[in-house]
């Protein structure tokens, strides 16, 4: 639970009022600190690795906007390609050349990508991409896994992860049983039950979802044996494979999770870095797959602010310096030593843990033994973990405030934001022990 003294007094007036007029006091549950039992810091500003809150506390900040600031808050050149395109206007509902700028430096950057749709969320990209393989291959069905996450689409929030799985809805209502009922959810890791379920249904499935590596509940790499099953099944089967790298594109590294993988997905999907820190989706991938989605194919698919100047601006500024000067050798580095520093940290503790990464995704689980699909992960203390996140809060470290997350590591953070963060580790888990 949070300090008892008046560090945190002016976030809890702001959360009183909000709570009168949004429900929860939020506009997305993940942020509402109800997983660890207390109540959000309401945020003034943000650079580099820093947050401030409307207390005047500064933090380390390692949610990142749950993802997309990996060159850290205000990033120079993207506050300079903002300001250079506001005065331009805001919207203009026709096409611009900052749209193909984006895409291309997509294109340019993930491999499978030959064309792309640009969107407004992550959500929009993954509805999109389960439409248009639905559209394409004439087939209802769609494979997803228990613990992933991909935005609040009707048919996929089934046995959802992140703020789903914690806030304990990971069925919601209002989804329909007749939506939920095309939606078959098998267990992450599990190459046989992906084989049984082609098997049985095969020629029903249009297509395979997934995240390449999952940060919703918590970091879950996958198997080789689970990327080889992904890679031969739908194709062998006429479904489509599509790549979720919401989370991981441009994070992992330039060609995302895929990249690193070998992975080659029909329909890849993306959000959070493309859009660098504005409200940008994309969806793309195979040509011919692409080629249906209207004014070109049948399948329908619009959005007013789709493209927004403002958004291009940001998301092709975070690109070009993400293609310019690559920070994923710093990132693994930094990663690595925040490992080994939480997993020492813990054993030091005696606690049951495990450190689970890949690059800059870092999730420590409470569990005792190695975390492989959501059956795993449930068994975590997430009770042990509300106290660790508050006595880290209390230490200035903002972590994601949840078990079911990723921790994300910026370009900005240092050898020192890592050993300052490990230090408190050590005093945090030992306190919520
Ligand atoms: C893998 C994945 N897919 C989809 C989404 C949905 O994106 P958004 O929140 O932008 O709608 C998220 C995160 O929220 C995600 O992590
Ligand atoms: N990993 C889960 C998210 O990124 C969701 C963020 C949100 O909906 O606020």
């Amino acid at each position: 639970m949070p300090a008892a003294d008046n560090r945190y007094a002016n976030s809890r007036a702001a959360f009183a009022h909000a709570k009168t007029l949004m429900p929860g006091g939020v506009n997305s549950p993940a942020r509402a600190f109800g997983a660890v039992g207390g109540e959000p810091l309401f945020i003034a500003r943000a650079e580099g690795p820093h947050l401030w809150d409307l207390d005047g506390n500064r933090y380390l900040d390692y949610i990142g906007s749950w993802g997309p600031m990996i060159l850290g808050h205000a990033y120079p050149a993207v506050v300079e390609a903002l300001a250079a395109a506001v005065p331009l206007g805001t919207s203009y509902g026709a096409p611009t050349e900052g749209e193909s700028a984006l895409a291309q430096l997509i294109i340019d950057s993930v491999p499978s990508v030959e064309r792309v749709r640009l969107v407004n969320s992550g959500t929009e990209a993954t509805m999109s991409a389960i439409r248009l393989a639905r559209g394409y291959t004439g087939r209802d069905r769609v494979v997803k896994f228990a613990g992933n996450y991909h935005g609040h689409v009707d048919s996929l929030l089934v046995a959802a992860g992140s703020a789903a799985a914690t806030l304990a809805v990971p069925n919601s209502p209002g989804v329909t049983a007749g939506t939920a009922a095309d939606t078959i959810v098998l267990p992450y890791n599990d190459a046989a039950a992906l084989e049984e379920a082609f098997a049985k249904q095969g020629d029903e499935i249009a297509a395979v979802i997934f995240e390449p590596v999952c940060g919703n509940m918590g970091v879950v790499v996958p198997s080789p044996a689970f990327v080889e099953a992904l890679s031969n099944l739908p194709r062998e089967h006429g479904a489509l494979l599509v790549c979720d790298e919401v989370m991981t594109g441009f994070r992992l590294s330039l060609g995302g999770a895929q990249e690193r993988l070998g992975l080659e997905p029909d329909l890849t999907t993306l959000g959070k870095i493309v859009g660098g820190g504005l409200p940008v989706g994309a969806y793309g991938g195979r040509s011919d797959v692409m080629a249906k989605v209207l004014p070109e194919g049948p399948v329908f698919q619009a959005g007013t602010l789709s493209g927004n100047p403002l958004a291009t601006a940001a998301g092709c500024a975070t690109l070009r310096a993400l293609r310019e000067n690559p920070p994923y050798e710093k990132l693994e580095k930094l990663g690595e030593r925040l490992e080994k520093g939480l997993a020492g940290a813990a054993k030091a503790a005696g606690v049951p843990s495990v450190v689970q990464r890949m690059g800059s995704m870092v999730t420590l689980f409470f569990h005792d033994g190695p975390v492989r699909s959501w059956s795993d992960a449930a068994e975590c203390d997430t009770a042990r973990f509300g106290r660790y996140f508050w006595e880290m809060l209390d230490r200035n470290i903002y972590l994601p405030c949840s078990q079911y997350e990723a921790l994300f590591i910026s370009a900005a953070h240092t050898e020192a934001d890592i050993d300052a963060t490990i230090a408190a580790a050590k005093e945090a888990i030992a306190a919520a022990a």
